[in-house]
């Protein structure tokens, strides 16, 4: 792979590669003339016409009775938990590496009084269905124990790379939750990635799930927002707790339009961005001194890892690469994260891959981040 020459002049920068996140994509013009001339009305005192159409498209689409849309996907997870969890004492389980349990501010319980009962992820984002068994309470323990309503998976799951759960280990989880009279959530920020990468259509792949949240703003490229899905009875609380929550929007269909568009133009990219992932994961593993888990690789993240011995630390790293115009995540010392999307193009790869390799080998950058 001839990887596309590192250029670099001081204050030359031509154009920025925007790595860090899928949540960066800018609109389109197709959104933007979409939200300029959507059909818009009061969302609280009635219902907003493109609001509606979003919504029951989605609800369609993700084969359930009905849908929310509210303005993030922390939001939609919040109000999903409320919902199910709605008495005193109440318990979910979730991953302890899951973005509900790590990135939402703990707003399950700072805000809903639900208590979380966490079970280990796995490398694969799965939990092992023995051990959410074990950690259901036992009734007749209700003098010492929270009350169990709830089980939380996440899919795709972020912070193990993206990766997919399966619908065999979904329904496995579902058919858990029903045996003990439990709901199941799936927080589906990017339940379309896991959908394409596993090629199992996305109203199947959450048919065991009682509600989804599914953000738009990722992978899908909207510029706001997300949507919950569920029975009508889930959705009725669940309109009544955002309004609670202060996410009572009046005339939304403006983003609404743009997430319309955002579905139409973007679904069909995102196999587009896993193979990038891929192609920067491989490019990457030829670079000395950093490390990608290929097999990890499954939809559009990319952890990278420095090697034990490598004289260089990631915020070295990443500081060398946005001198560089290359915007990436730093997870951690010696961990980096890119993300990819639908505004990341094959030669912004090259270009990334080629400032990766230098950032590496660079004798002068290498002495500074050694030390
Ligand atoms: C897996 C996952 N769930 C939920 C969220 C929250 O979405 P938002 O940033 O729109 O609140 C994110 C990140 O944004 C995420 O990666
Ligand atoms: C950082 C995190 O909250 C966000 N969901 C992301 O993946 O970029």
């Amino acid at each position: 792979m001839v990887a596309e020459k590192c250029h670099f002049q001081e204050n030359m920068v031509t154009r920025i590669v925007d790595l860090r996140s899928d949540t960066v994509t800018k609109p389109t013009e197709a959104m933007r003339a979409a939200m300029a001339s959507a059909e818009v009305d009061d969302d609280v005192l009635g219902y907003d016409p493109t609001a509606f159409r979003l919504e029951t498209e989605m609800a369609k689409t993700m084969g359930k009775d009905a849908a929310l849309f509210v303005p993030s996907g922390t939001m939609g997870n919040l109000i999903s938990v409320l919902v199910h969890c709605d008495v005193r004492g109440s318990e979910v389980i979730l991953g302890d590496t899951c973005h509900i349990n790590i990135f939402e501010n703990g707003g399950i319980a700072t805000i809903g009084g639900v208590h979380p009962r966490q079970v280990k992820n796995n490398d694969d984002g799965t939990m092992d269905i023995d051990l959410i068994e074990a950690a259901i309470r036992d009734p007749m323990g209700e003098l010492f124990y929270p009350t169990t309503k709830l089980i939380c998976l996440e899919n795709t799951h972020a912070n193990s790379g993206g990766r997919c759960l399966s619908v065999e280990y979904t329904d496995r989880v579902g058919e858990l939750a029903k045996k003990h009279g439990l709901k199941l959530h799936i927080d589906g920020a990017r339940i379309f990635n896991a959908s394409v990468a596993l090629g199992v259509p996305v109203d199947r792949l959450v048919q065991a799930a009682d509600s989804v949240s599914v953000c738009l703003s990722k992978g899908i490229g909207a510029p706001v927002g997300s949507v919950i899905v569920g029975s009508k009875n889930f959705i009725a609380k669940a309109r009544r707790l955002r309004k609670t929550l202060g996410g009572g929007m009046r005339q939304i269909g403006i983003l609404c339009a743009a997430a319309l568009v955002a579905l139409q133009e973007n679904v069909g990219k995102l196999e587009s961005d896993h193979k990038k992932a891929r192609l920067l994961a491989d490019g990457l593993n030829e670079v000395k001194g950093l490390r990608v888990d290929a097999c990890s690789v499954e939809t559009n993240m990319v952890f990278i890892d420095i090697e034990e011995g490598t004289k260089t630390r990631a915020e070295k790293i990443c500081k060398y690469m946005e001198e560089r115009g290359i915007l990436v995540m730093q997870e951690s010392s010696s961990r980096m994260r890119v993300v990819l999307h639908h505004q990341i193009s094959a030669s912004d790869v090259q270009y990334a891959l080629s400032c990766f390799q230098q950032a590496v080998a660079v004798k002068g950058v290498q002495n500074e981040m050694g030390n």
